[in-house]
């Protein structure tokens, strides 16, 4: 694992709102992630985490500073160009699985990468199946959504925000929904699928416990960096 930089920010800034209604909400945000890296983004509720995570994965646009990543500058991008990185280059895990209810476990891996290629191919859906293999879910691979746990679930979301190989992988509170017990094994599965593939992860949480469970955590309080 090389520690070459893939994401550097600084003197990042987001308002929203015009005038005496503009609130900044991101006050000058100077961050760098390296390759396979995985960190907690701890903070309070209403600290930032969620505005910070949609900018570094291209659903947002900073008002201010500067956003590179893999030598792209993202903030001078067009939305073509940053639509085209972000399917390329990112992955997302969100509190809530947002699997299609109407798909299987391995469908939905697939999604992502059929949708990219406009069919579903055969590398891929072994691809998948690996994915699920290595979230503990061999047996799984045939169950829709609405006959797994949350706990389940949310591994099927974990594999399918791996299957185009993302360098990034930006997650929400990825286990805000679950119980401790549940929690803890997403993230142990989590932390073996870090330490065997070169993708990082950047994961939101308020939960102290969750963060220690990172090798590093990035505190966001009001909108700064207290530390990183
Ligand atoms: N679209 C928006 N318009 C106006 N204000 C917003 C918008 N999105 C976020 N905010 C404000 O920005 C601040 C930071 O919100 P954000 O969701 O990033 O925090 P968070 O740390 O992720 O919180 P939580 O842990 O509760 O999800 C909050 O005060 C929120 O009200």
């Amino acid at each position: 694992m090389s520690a070459g930089t893939i994401l550097t920010v600084s003197g990042l800034t987001k308002s929203f709102g015009d005038g005496e209604a503009e609130t900044l909400v991101l006050k000058g945000i100077d961050l760098q992630l390296a390759e396979g890296e995985m960190a907690a983004l701890l903070g309070p509720s209403g600290s930032g985490k969620s505005t910070l995570l949609s900018i570094l994965g291209t659903l947002m646009r900073a008002s201010g500073g500067s956003h590179e990543m893999l030598g792209t500058d993202l903030m001078q991008a067009s939305e073509a160009e940053r639509t085209e990185f972000r399917s390329k280059y990112l992955g997302f895990v969100f509190q809530f699985h947002h699997l299609l209810p109407d798909l299987s476990a391995i469908e939905n891996v697939m999604m992502p990468a059929a949708a990219a290629a406009g069919r579903e191919t055969a590398p891929m859906r072994s691809k998948a199946g690996e994915l699920l293999d290595a979230m503990g879910l061999a047996e799984r691979r045939d169950f829709r959504p609405a006959a797994m746990s949350g706990g389940q679930r949310q591994r099927v979301a974990v594999a399918r925000a791996l299957i185009n190989d993302p360098v990034l992988v930006l997650a929400d509170e990825p286990t805000g929904n679950l119980d401790r017990q549940t929690a803890d094994e997403v993230m142990a599965l989590i932390r073996s699928i870090n330490d065997s593939l070169s993708s990082s992860f950047l994961i939101s949480t308020h939960d102290a416990h969750i963060a220690a469970q990172c090798p590093r955590r990035i505190e966001l309080l009001d909108g700064r960096i207290v530390h990183a």
